[in-house]
């Protein structure tokens, strides 16, 4: 007899990360579905849907289900997630019955959604499923004592939310979850290439620009990149080379949105979780913390240590699955929540 294995899956609004207890990460795809605009049949899910991205026919879209942070197309969510939790499943030749589902979801969705979400992964063949609160997750998987009576600050920067939340005792005492991250980032460089060489850029394109040559603190890096969009003007394609200080420029306001979300979280905090944080230094998650320089620019505008986490992709997954050792506790504190709210 096989033991069940237990998943975490980190529902994230750029990429779905699914974790098995005792394997790891064993699924890391984007949350993309592409579906037939007559029949609503799914053509393709994650990263083959990714690559469809801009260039579909007519009767298919490619669409992200999470794009702003929050669950934008819930149907679409269900079914993308019911997608990755079979993957998984089959990644794993020994199952023997049916795993408990521990999911990470944008700390702003509402109880509806929360239950939804649970709700597909029971359909998607699981026992049982309980959500998590994606920067308690990111700090679990950062390695950040939370449990302990000291607090830890964690920025998390993914695609469509960054949550700032400082946590002690297993509970998030203040955060502040904004709509500004990975996305907005590529789409400050789209209007930054449109506004100075009237081109017309995708965001693929611009993701790979700030991948490649992104910096938070314009004129750090050196470096270039050659890329192809449309003339605004002719309406043709052209052939045309950006460098890393023009990438800084176009990024820095929307660094500076991200900067002033810390800042406005550390300001509420409690003046003894604050002494702690300066001991051991605002920790960074998510993919936006491989922007370079960002970890030095939030420091010189904070006064406060800063660290980029190993592994910042895979913090939130791989906190899911260390959560799922407590999935008792948090399936107890979600029915008294649930309680609380009904009585509300
Ligand atoms: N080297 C890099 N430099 C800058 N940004 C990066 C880098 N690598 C990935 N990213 C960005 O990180 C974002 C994805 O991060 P992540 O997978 O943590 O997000 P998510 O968890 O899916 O989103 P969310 O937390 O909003 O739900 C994308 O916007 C991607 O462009």
């Amino acid at each position: 007899m096989f033991s069940v294995r237990d998943m975490g899956v980190d529902l994230g609004t750029a990429n779905t990360l699914v974790y098995v207890k005792g394997k790891g990460i064993v699924l890391r795809e984007p949350s993309v579905v592409a579906m037939r605009t007559d029949t609503g049949a799914i053509e393709a899910v994650g990263t083959e849907a990714k690559q469809m991205i801009g260039r579909t026919p007519g009767n298919i879209v490619a669409v992200r289900p999470l794009k702003d942070g929050v669950i934008a197309d819930f149907q679409t969510t269900s079914t993308m997630l019911r997608h990755f939790i079979r993957q998984a499943m089959k990644t794993k030749s020994n199952w023997s019955g049916k795993p408990r589902v521990m999911i990470s979801v944008p700390s702003g969705i509402t109880a509806v959604e929360k239950r939804a979400v649970e709700d597909a992964a029971l359909e998607a063949g699981a026992k049982d499923a309980q959500t998590i609160e994606e920067p308690m997750a990111a700090a679990i998987g950062a390695g950040l004592p939370v449990g302990e009576p000291t607090g830890s600050m964690v920025v998390d920067i993914g695609g469509g939310t960054t949550e700032v939340a400082i946590i002690s005792l297993g509970g998030i005492v203040t955060s502040r979850s904004i709509r500004v991250a990975g996305d907005e980032l590529d789409e400050a460089i789209i209007q930054y290439i449109k506004k100075s060489y009237n081109l017309m850029i995708g965001e693929r394109t611009a993701e790979e620009l700030k991948i490649q040559i992104g910096t938070a603190i314009p004129g750090l890096e050196e470096g270039q990149m050659d890329i192809r969009g449309r003339d605004l003007l002719t309406g043709l394609p052209k052939n045309f080379t950006v460098n890393a200080k023009e990438i800084g420029e176009a990024l820095s306001d929307t660094v500076s949105s991200i900067i002033e979300a810390v800042k406005v979280t550390l300001e509420k905090s409690p003046p003894e979780l604050a002494a702690d944080i300066m001991d051991r230094g605002i920790v960074l998650t998510g993919g936006g913390a491989l922007l370079r320089h960002l970890d030095k620019r939030l420091s010189d505008e904070t006064g406060m240590p800063v660290v980029v986490a190993e592994n910042p992709l895979d913090c939130v997954a791989v906190g899911t699955g260390k959560a799922l050792d407590n999935y008792d506790v948090y399936r107890r504190r979600s029915a008294m929540m649930r309680k609380a709210q009904g009585r509300a």
